[in-house]
């Protein structure tokens, strides 16, 4: 079963580590990166939806700057990375253009995944562009990252990606084989750990910080990472990002790295981690058609099912869904504000655009983004 983890995924969040990227510190590597859309466009071909998320904008922009050292100011590294980031992006979409395959940037803040309303603009968008077939570049936006809003390190960033996208598996490739027994750069009797369960004390206690000048978060943000993954039930794989052909020879169901299992079943994991977020913010009262529509069929809610709404929330923000004795059979994310709401209630979602003006979502509540009672 372990094997086929990337065989049987559908969406894919692949991260690329700093380390590889950059060619010792030394620019981008821009063969590394010719073998990696290689690959990627092979997994495009079996069916999967890719997301990448990619370091090297400081590297790339100290390279353009003729700066051999790393800066210390945060000012300067802001400043190496807005440079630099033309050059990944360029490099990205040269790659990807020989296999026909358009990219897109996605530049992202923890203030992006953690406010719910940006949450919910990045999920759309990101889901659009894998809907349009493109691949989604992603990489932290150094430019307004401050310290509070700062990931610092990107394993974390695909991590969030990963659960705001609801991708199957997190492959995370780095500079070594996976997560060994300790540090391999200090340890030459350090073993590789094949597989191990997500949330397992003792990985955390193995993984050390980064061994190079390059990389930020090391080991431990990698297992990190992988836990948090799992809240949403992805299993995260470790593995070098030299090894050949990595990419599609783990599709191909071979046990490459280190894999880190989630255990909790996708389904529950996702609710759990859903439940997790939520604060309401106000309530919506349900027909028994949409009654059903929830509770036995499993769908979204449309507004054609809503007859009362009551709080001031924003779009993004938890609401809970009562039925007309005022029972809450269940919370979720809703897509328009109360106003909105208001607006649109009773009618059929085909009408959204000629009583708003706009369409966000065709659903109220999407029904990933709802949890039953
Ligand atoms: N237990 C461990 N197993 C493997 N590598 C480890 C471990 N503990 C620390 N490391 C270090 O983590 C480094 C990878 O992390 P990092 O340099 O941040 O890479 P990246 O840039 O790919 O994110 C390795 O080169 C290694 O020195
Ligand atoms: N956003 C930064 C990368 C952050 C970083 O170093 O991450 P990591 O690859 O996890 O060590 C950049 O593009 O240079």
């Amino acid at each position: 079963m372990s094997q086929s983890i990337l065989k049987q995924a559908r969406r894919i969040v692949i991260k690329v580590g700093s380390s590889l990227v950059t060619n010792q510190g030394q620019g981008l590597d821009h063969d590394a990166l010719a073998c990696w859309a290689a690959q990627i466009s092979y997994l495009k071909e079996m069916g999967k939806e890719i997301i990448l998320v990619s370091s090297g904008a400081i590297a790339e922009g100290m390279q353009r700057l003729g700066w051999k050292k790393r800066p210390t100011a945060l000012y300067e590294l802001q400043a190496a990375a807005a440079i630099g980031q033309m050059g990944l992006a360029q490099a990205y979409a040269a790659c990807f253009d020989r296999y026909q395959l358009l990219t897109a940037q996605v530049l992202l803040t923890h203030d992006d995944l953690s406010n719910r309303r940006r949450y919910l603009n990045a999920r759309s968008t990101l889901t659009t562009l894998l809907k349009l077939n493109i691949i989604p570049i992603i990489n932290e936006n150094d430019t307004v990252a401050i310290d509070e809003i700062r990931f610092g390190d990107n394993d974390t960033l695909a991590a969030l990606v990963t659960n705001l996208t609801e991708a199957d598996a997190l492959v995370i490739l780095t500079d070594q084989p996976g997560l060994f027994t300790s540090d391999p750069r200090k340890n030459s009797d350090a073993k590789l750990i094949q597989k191990a369960n997500a949330g397992d004390s003792d990985i955390v206690a193995m993984a050390g910080g980064a061994g190079s000048e390059i990389g930020r978060g090391g080991m431990q943000s990698k297992v990190l990472a992988a836990k948090r993954a799992a809240r949403s039930g992805a299993h995260t794989l470790i593995a070098s990002g030299r090894e050949t052909n990595v990419l599609v020879r783990l599709a191909q169901g071979e046990a490459i790295g280190t894999l880190l299992l989630a255990t909790l079943p996708v389904l529950i994991a996702r609710k759990q981690w859903l439940a997790d977020h939520l604060q309401i913010r106000g309530t919506i009262t349900i027909d028994s058609g949409a009654m059903k529509a929830l509770a036995t069929e499993g769908k979204s809610l449309l507004p054609i099912g809503v007859v009362e709404v009551r709080g001031d929330f924003e779009r993004g923000e938890a609401v809970a869904c009562l039925d007309q004795e005022g029972n809450e059979i269940a919370r979720g994310l809703i897509n328009y504000s109360a106003r909105e709401t208001q607006k649109i209630m009773r009618r059929p979602s085909h009408e959204i655009q000629s009583i708003l003006g706009y369409v966000d979502e065709s659903e109220l509540i999407h029904r990933n983004n709802l949890v039953l009672l």
